[in-house]
């Protein structure tokens, strides 16, 4: 998978831009403020469908201006090249994937899997759950086929269970969705679980190799007791949901516990260790994307020295080169790139211009 043409306009600070990136490392530098992370966010909006920045992506249309684009072509191995836009103007966001209008993000997601490594990744470890499901979920849904149709089952079986609560319907007309959020539950729940399986797999070699300690233990919470069924659990709960006015156990809360040497990871590693534990997750999801489906996730890596030491930076460093796929790295200026990331193309970002150097630049 290869970004081949990135288009933007009226995006932040850039005006109108065009780069071609090359195939493997891209190197981005530039002063604080030049536009470097807007590179990564642009790039992110073109695969993700939302902004890593902000809840909505409005604020990412540039002062003045009521939209912005982001075009794409993606070549992916011996398949024709594909076009993704992405506008976003007073209306919301729209996506097109070759020339179609598309109705959801998914399309997007489907066809340019990226993943970002940037210096809010503590989030994972010391935030709430919301941030772990997204991390999983992102596996998930790309590696297992039958994920997405039941989890998207299950949420609107939910959001109607959660209707009927919140209206204070009879007993009848709340459990009349049980039978559907069980089916799909144990569904989603299985996939979850055979994809954790994966990750326990390869994590403790690549734990071992970034931060010199191989006992990681990843424990999945699926949302509701393990000892009992999810039916048994629904019915178990449906008192305190009525109370609540909502479904308390399921899918939608499940969680991952996620421990070094048998502490929990947030308690037992500093920031620059929590930085480089989060990334060793999402290059072993990177790595399962490629063992499982053949498909080479893009990676997008802000500010990689930022709080770590040498050794870290060049560990780091060595095992994204390693990965072999694209990927786009920003770095004050170019004194700072390890040298495992010697750049295929380097894009130095300037006022809102940028400048490319390297093999076939332009
Ligand atoms: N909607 C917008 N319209 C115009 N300019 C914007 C908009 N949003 C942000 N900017 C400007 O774009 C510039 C680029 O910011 P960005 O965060 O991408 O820089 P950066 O190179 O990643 O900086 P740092 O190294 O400090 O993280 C900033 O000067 C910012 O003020």
């Amino acid at each position: 998978m290869q970004l081949t043409r990135l288009r933007l306009t009226d995006f932040r600070c850039f005006e109108a831009l065009e780069i071609n990136p090359g195939p493997g490392v891209n190197v981005i530098t530039g002063d604080n403020a030049s536009g470097k992370t807007s590179l990564l966010e642009a790039l992110y909006i073109l695969g993700r469908g939302q902004s890593f920045r902000h809840a909505t992506a409005r604020p990412a249309v540039r002062e003045g201006q009521t939209a912005f684009t982001v075009h794409g072509l993606i070549r992916s191995g011996e398949q024709r090249s594909r076009q993704l836009a992405v506008q976003r103007d007073r209306r919301g966001m729209h996506y097109r994937c070759d020339g179609n209008p598309s109705t959801t993000r998914l399309d997007l997601v489907n066809a340019f899997p990226l993943q970002l490594i940037d210096p809010n990744l503590h989030r994972l470890l010391e935030q709430g759950p919301r941030y772990r499901r997204h991390f999983l979920d992102w596996g998930v849904f790309h590696v297992e086929q039958a994920f997405f149709p039941a989890w998207h089952r299950y949420r609107r079986a939910l959001r109607q269970r959660n209707r009927a609560l919140k209206a204070r319907w009879a007993k009848k007309d709340v459990i009349a969705w049980d039978a559907e959020l069980v089916h799909n539950a144990e569904i989603v729940d299985a996939c979850r679980r055979a994809y954790i399986e994966d990750i326990r797999r390869y994590m403790p070699a690549q734990a071992e190799r970034l931060l010199g300690e191989a006992t990681i233990a990843i424990d999945y919470e699926p949302g509701w007791r393990h000892d009992e069924g999810f039916g048994a659990a629904l019915a178990a709960g449906l008192d305190q949901d009525q109370r609540m006015g909502f479904t308390q156990r399921g899918p939608h809360r499940a969680d991952l516990r996620i421990s070094v040497a048998e502490t929990t990871a947030r308690d037992w590693v500093s920031r620059g260790q929590q930085k480089v534990l989060t990334a060793a997750l999402l290059i072993v999801q990177a790595r399962l994307l490629h063992l499982r489906r053949g498909v080479q996730p893009i990676l997008l890596v802000d500010d990689l020295a930022a709080e770590l030491g040498p050794q870290y930076r060049d560990g780091l460093a060595a095992e994204i080169a390693a990965l072999g796929g694209q990927c786009f790295v920003t770095f004050l200026e170019a004194a700072l790139v390890p040298a495992a990331l010697t750049p295929r193309r380097l894009f130095h970002v300037e006022q809102g211009r940028v400048t490319a150097h390297g093999d076939d630049a332009c």
